[in-house]
């Protein structure tokens, strides 16, 4: 073997360089221990020639990052497993490992685009990079490495089409939980596997998915991709039902059996679908009103007033919704949203191309949702049929006034992608006018969810529901905090939205931060979720004070109570209690709930630093999940479409 200046083996070097900045902390000191032979050190097997060939450092805490040129070096590594760590950043460059038959990158912090150094990778046979951050679309050369066995992308942010996998080699495949959209490609290796791989993905579709291609996925970013979709029959027109109902005939060329089976997929998930809707809607006593078009986003002519911009969301009827004012002069309106449309430009955010501009935005039948701390919430219809949800900002309380810094700020918001969080897809900017535009979540809110009709759901959330949400909103939860350092700020029942397959995802994320500190609301229903130290100032609010909020909300998910009514918490038996409020003869495991109501309560401690971090709830969540997959008890308020 190759030997360095110093005289220590290339190889051991190449260890001693990664472990110091994957373990910054030196919090492993007997790892690579100085005192033996480097192959024998922890998880380090050498070839007969002293070659480190096998190097396996799972679960061994390490936070810091995997650094370039430290393992790349290692050229006869067959083995290279890295999971269960805290790694983050970006995956250095691995071109030069070309032994390499397994890579497991999974359960760690890594983000950024698809390690393309991988793609030379000619051995592998193992690659694992689920449950990470990376994001960005998943590279067609992938469909080239021709020993690929297993491929797991799963719980990622990726985006993008799924490639079309046909290599024979290919026995396990998983991309479930990630962003992909458009239609999976109906190779004959993907069609063996059918949906499962791609569970939680809401923006994909096909026959191997049994998901007709509908007209809503032209809402996300890679639309571009799909086959052109006819426009609705006059019958659907409805916003609201371009959610519910598929079109008919998407792709003509389809073969008898192909649309039969699709038909079938897609006539299942629908009635389920319905099913669920209608008793949701039941539930909620939803008095939506159908809007007629001339609803608009309506701009006064001066800002809102102080008695306007308090917060008027009725939380007995939180869905019901609220038509837009319809003005006395429908022109003058439409030449006033003109000129606006003509003032300025939208931004798009993360790079996404325009699908609209702000003339169309101001023309779009809107109807309230509700009026927040920041701002009114709009539910607008574009003429393309296409739905987004807008935010329309109150100028008078916002304090970060200065057109760069709130641009700064929404750029980096705007970047911000997974499946657990709503994106913010555009923003606008202009004197008296701020405008944030968010892909609309089309199943209601989890306070709807819980509260929307007080008397028809009594009881809490089924237990498998409640560890879904739960592990869905720690994941995006996880994901700010990791990926982006930012702050989610307001974290609360009304600001966890259902995506089209019952995902939760967050919403109205780092907007608190907009507020002028002195409309920081000190009453209202966020106040509950508010850590003791963040009380008062919203410049207060950091991830510590996320993760109290989190374990407030875990509490009313497992209880099925507002944080109104449990609001001296401290002081209880809490897993007592919860288990009081939830439903007698209910078969949940006692351990497991214990466990769970453990994890908030340490949410919930007075103390910042002894709460904590979003990941390490995420894990404690992911660990009562799995001994909770075992017991095959899969019955859940939620439904999705996949099977
Ligand atoms: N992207 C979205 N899609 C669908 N509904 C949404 C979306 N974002 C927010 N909503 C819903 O719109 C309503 C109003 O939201 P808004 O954020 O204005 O008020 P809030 O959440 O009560 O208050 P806050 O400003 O403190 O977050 C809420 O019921 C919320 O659940």
């Amino acid at each position: 073997s190759t030997t360095s200046s110093t005289s220590i083996p290339a190889d051991a070097s190449a260890l001693l360089s990664f472990k110091s900045s994957a373990d910054p902390s030196n919090s492993n000191p007997l790892l690579f221990s100085a005192s033996i032979s480097f192959c024998q050190w922890t998880g380090v097997s050498c070839s007969p020639a002293r070659r480190v060939a096998r190097l396996v450092l799972e679960s061994l805490a390490l936070n810091g990052t995997f650094a370039p040129s430290t393992l790349a070096r290692l050229d006869q590594l067959r083995i290279l497993s890295l999971k269960f760590n805290s790694l983050a950043g970006s995956v250095p460059d691995l071109s030069d490992l070309t032994n390499l038959k397994a890579l497991y990158l999974d359960h760690n912090l890594f983000s950024g685009p698809f390690p393309a150094s991988l793609l030379s990778l000619h051995r592998l046979r193992t690659l694992d990079l689920s449950h990470n951050f990376f994001s960005g679309s998943v590279p067609l050369p992938l469909t080239r490495l021709q020993r690929l066995v297993v491929l797991q992308l799963d719980s990622n942010a990726f985006t993008g089409t799924v490639p079309p996998f046909n290599q024979s080699s290919l026995k396990s495949l998983n991309m479930s939980s990630n962003n992909l959209t458009g239609p999976v490609p109906a190779t004959a290796l993907l069609s063996t596997f059918g949906s499962p791989p791609f569970a939680a993905n809401p923006g994909l579709c096909g026959a191997v998915v049994r998901r007709e291609c509908r007209s809503h996925l032209s809402f996300f970013p890679h639309a571009a991709t799909q086959p052109p979709s006819p426009a609705l029959p006059p019958s659907l027109n409805g916003p609201r039902q371009g959610f519910l109902l598929s079109q008919s005939s998407a792709t003509p060329s389809r073969s008898p059996h192909k649309r039969a089976l699709i038909a079938i997929g897609f006539m299942s998930a629908t009635i389920f679908l319905i099913g669920f809707l209608t008793l949701i809607l039941a539930l909620r006593k939803m008095k939506r009103h159908k809007l007629t078009g001339h609803g608009k986003i309506h701009t006064p002519e001066k800002s809102a007033n102080g008695s306007e911009q308090t917060t008027t969301e009725d939380h007995e009827e939180p869905t019901a919704a609220m038509i837009m004012e319809i003005p006395e002069d429908k022109d003058r309106e439409k030449d006033k949203a003109k000129n606006l449309g003509k003032s300025g430009c939208l931004t798009f955010c993360a790079g996404e191309a325009p699908g609209y501009n702000l003339e169309q935005l101001m023309k779009a039948s809107a109807e309230m949702l509700g009026r927040g701390s920041v701002g009114a919430t709009y539910k607008a219809v574009l003429d393309t049929r296409l739905i987004l949800c807008v935010k329309r900002l109150d100028a008078g309380r916002i304090g970060l006034a200065g057109k760069e810094d709130f641009e700064r700020h929404m750029e980096a918001v705007g970047r911000l992608r997974h499946p657990n969080l709503v994106p913010l897809r555009a923003y606008f900017h202009a004197k008296e006018e701020r405008l944030l535009v968010y892909d609309y979540q089309p199943n209601g809110s989890l306070f709807s969810l819980l509260h929307g009709s007080k008397s028809s759901r009594a009881k809490p959330l089924h237990w498998t529901s409640c560890l879904k949400i739960a592990e869905d909103v720690a994941q995006g939860l996880s994901y700010i905090h990791q990926a982006s350092r930012l702050v989610h700020g307001n974290i609360k029942s009304s600001n966890v939205i259902l995506g089209p397959d019952f995902e939760a995802c967050l919403a109205d994320c780092c907007l608190s931060f907009l507020l002028d500190e002195q409309f920081f609301e000190t009453d209202g229903e966020s106040r509950f979720y508010r850590a003791p130290e963040a009380r008062e100032s919203n410049r207060r609010l950091t991830p510590r004070s996320d993760i109290y909020a989190y374990g407030v909300l875990l509490l009313e998910l497992l209880s099925g109570k507002s944080p109104l009514d449990h609001q001296d918490l401290v002081s209880r038996d809490l897993p007592a209690w919860v288990r009081s409020v939830r439903e007698e003869g209910e078969s949940v495991d006692d351990e497991r709930l214990t466990m769970i109501v453990d994890i908030a309560a340490a949410c919930i401690q007075l103390s910042p630093e002894s709460r904590p971090t979003a990941w390490q709830v995420l894990k404690m969540i992911q660990e009562v999940k799995e001994a909770e997959a075992g017991d095959g008890d899969d019955d859940s308020d939620l439904s999705t479409s996949n099977p």
